[in-house]
């Protein structure tokens, strides 16, 4: 498959909320919601861009609530994860009904329900077109799937990791909270440290710097704005080390 001139990317990595499959609903998965994301994941494929995606779980469980709730964090990490491999298996199945080539490979084994987690095969079925799904975020308690899909990004050597959220990109402030937050367009791995602002956990922050993959933060709720960021236009807020630059 031969990438498209206009795609400003040769190989993605997505992060997809659990709470963006949750749409309108309080719980669980919106199926109008996840059919769009899958048609809009569609669209990159035709363009010849390599996409892997790391989808969260917190539409169904996070250990942190359910730890505040009594239950071991450990367990509780455990159903976050398993939750992930549930949204994963909806995601497949999703993209399998719009005709696009896609497996689903979890870091805890699920034997007979997805394939194991293998670098070099992901590697393999991604060049070869196939969308790559990875679920149980990095297969260990007290990490996020923020933490997965920089770690999975990095690995795959992905261009850059997108992470689709509720908001237009990186405000001054929370823009739920504050009114007057502005939109950043661009922002480096430092100045988001500075000003403490809310893009991911430190660890998975840390991580994308450290190995200096660029974050793109879009609305994933805002229709076509996926393939925009793809194509090259302004959407979202870029993050990398802009400072080596100027
Ligand atoms: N500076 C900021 N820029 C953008 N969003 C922010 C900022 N500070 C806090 N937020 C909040 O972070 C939320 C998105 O967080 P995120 O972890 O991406 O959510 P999720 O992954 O659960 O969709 C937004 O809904 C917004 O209210
Ligand atoms: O590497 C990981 C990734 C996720 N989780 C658990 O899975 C839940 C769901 O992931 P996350 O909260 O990142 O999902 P999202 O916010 O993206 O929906 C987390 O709360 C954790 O409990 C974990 O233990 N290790």
């Amino acid at each position: 498959m031969s990438i498209t001139p206009k795609s400003a990317y040769r190989r993605i990595l997505l992060k997809l909320s659990g709470e963006a499959l949750m749409g309108e609903e309080g719980f669980g998965i919106d199926p109008k919601v996840l059919d769009r994301m899958a048609q809009e994941i569609k669209e990159l494929v035709e363009l010849g861009v390599q996409v892997g995606v790391v989808i969260g779980g917190g539409n169904l469980f996070r250990g942190e609530g359910l730890a505040q709730a009594g239950m071991n964090r450990v367990v509780g990490d455990h159903m976050g994860m398993l939750a992930t491999v549930m949204n994963g298996l909806a995601m497949r199945d999703a993209l399998h009904r719009v005709f696009v080539n896609a497996r689903l490979m979890s870091a805890i084994p699920l034997n007979g329900v997805c394939d194991d987690y293998n670098w070099a095969e992901a590697i393999s079925l991604l060049k070869s077109g196939r969308v790559v799904i990875f679920a149980a975020g990095t297969g260990n308690p007290f990490f996020t799937t923020d933490s997965a899909a920089c770690l999975r990004g990095i690995e795959i050597e992905a261009d850059a990791v997108l992470k689709g959220t509720k908001v237009d990109g990186v405000y001054s402030d929370d823009p739920v909270k504050n009114p007057d937050a502005k939109l950043m367009t661009s922002l480096s791995y430092q100045e988001v440290l500075e000003k403490e602002l809310k893009v991911m956990d430190l660890a998975a922050f840390t991580l994308a710097r450290d190995h200096s993959l660029p974050i793109r933060v879009f609305n994933m709720n805002k229709p076509g704005a996926l393939k925009r960021v793809v194509m090259g236009e302004q959407e979202g807020t870029l993050i990398d080390h802009q400072e080596q630059l100027s």
